[in-house]
């Protein structure tokens, strides 16, 4: 029998992903859908493009019947998705997408979310949702926190280095081209078409991006020491997809050598041929990853790109891997589905 699924936070932009993947999913049925706002809408009037689907209409989040859901994906904002995953029943398990439960210290979360957290022992219980790092906890947790669209370009890029002592880690650079469907759906004025159109314009500079949260936890436990990145994200008038470029110290050919190495198994990482770089073209609407390696003319440094679509493998797409993992399904169920090209 297929899995019973839940779906809060159906219609902002990884719910309406998390619905299009789920909609030829062998072993899962979409079986309750909340939205805030949009409740009591019909999806296909919040989402057009999903009206051939037979789905349930969006109910607010306390009208389900969570006794009969095995597993419920959490799509909604930072804060909103703390005080609702406290209230589920035990038998559910339950894959969020916010930024809620990717940190282990709540002291670092107040940091980076001017807020203190409000379920600091689920939070610490969480199992952060990189698949390829976290495999084995992730199939047997209960909460698995998925990791910001940013942090998971960058940690494919840098995680393999840094825990194999090729790079030195006092000297990470990491410039992020970020598309606009990273900002979800609400309206806000620098994302409108006749601001954000024919133009690029950096943000959260200067070290205050919160998914350095995410990226001082990670290379730091790789590492075994603090690691501090050096890091800018710079908003791209596209609708899907992040490209990144790691600019590092150490030696190319065994940077490459290492990733290759690092990625060989993994159905969803491709490293490309020594010299080759990534293109947000090549992985737009799937769950891949695309990483490229560059020697650069000073001596002993090195660029690493990569390439992955935000709404999938950065938020709904690793959210359905792990869910298969806590699922006992197969990982790759639901996603081997080609990039859309052009
Ligand atoms: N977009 C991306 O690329 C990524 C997003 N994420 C994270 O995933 C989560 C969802 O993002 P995204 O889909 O882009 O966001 P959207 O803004 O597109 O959608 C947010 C959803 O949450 C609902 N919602 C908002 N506030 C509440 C509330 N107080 N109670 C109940 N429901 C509420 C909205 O309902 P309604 O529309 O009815 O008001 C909507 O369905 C966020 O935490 C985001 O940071 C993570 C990685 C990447
Ligand atoms: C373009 C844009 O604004 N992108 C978002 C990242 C989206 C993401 O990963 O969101 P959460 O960490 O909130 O889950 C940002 O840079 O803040």
């Amino acid at each position: 029998m297929a899995q019973k699924i839940a779906i809060l936070g159906a219609s902002g932009y990884t719910g309406a992903e998390l619905i299009r993947l789920i909609s030829t999913h062998p072993e899962m049925e979409v079986a309750a859908l909340a939205a805030d706002r949009k409740a009591g809408m019909t999806m296909a009037e919040v989402f057009p493009h999903l009206r051939h689907l037979d789905l349930p209409d969006l109910v607010r989040i306390e009208e389900i019947d969570f006794g009969q859901i095995d597993l419920c994906f959490c799509a909604l904002p930072h804060v909103a998705s703390q005080k609702v995953i406290p209230s589920l029943p035990e038998g559910v398990r339950i894959v969020d997408l916010s930024a809620d439960f990717r940190l282990r210290d709540p002291a670092e979360y107040e940091k980076f979310y001017g807020t203190p957290h409000l379920a600091v022992e689920m939070q610490k219980s969480a199992v952060y949702g990189l698949t390829e790092f976290y495999r084995g906890e992730i199939a047997k947790a209960r909460l698995v926190a998925g990791t910001g669209c940013n942090a998971a370009t960058g940690l494919f890029s840098l995680l393999p280095l840094v825990k194999g002592g090729l790079i030195d880690t006092g000297d990470i650079i990491l410039d992020m081209k970020c598309a606009v469907s990273g900002a979800g759906r609400s309206a806000k004025e620098h994302l409108l078409h006749s601001e954000l159109s024919e133009g690029y314009f950096p943000y959260a500079v200067g070290g205050k991006h919160r998914h350095l949260g995410e990226f001082d936890q990670e290379l730091s436990l790789a590492a075994g020491h603090p690691v501090a990145i050096q890091f800018t994200p710079t908003l791209m008038p596209a609708n899907r997809g992040i490209l990144s470029a790691s600019y590092v110290k150490g030696d190319a050919a065994a940077i490459h050598a290492a990733m290759a190495a690092a990625y060989a198994e993994e159905p969803f990482i491709e490293v490309l041929p020594m010299g080759q770089v990534p293109s947000t073209r090549h992985v737009r609407g799937s769950n891949f990853v695309h990483i490229g390696v560059v020697a650069e003319r000073g001596a002993g440094r090195a660029t690493v790109f990569a390439a992955l679509d935000n709404l999938t493998k950065g938020s709904s797409g690793q959210a359905l891997q792990n869910a298969n993992l806590m699922l006992g399904l197969p990982e790759t169920m639901g996603l081997m589905m080609a990039p859309v090209f052009p």
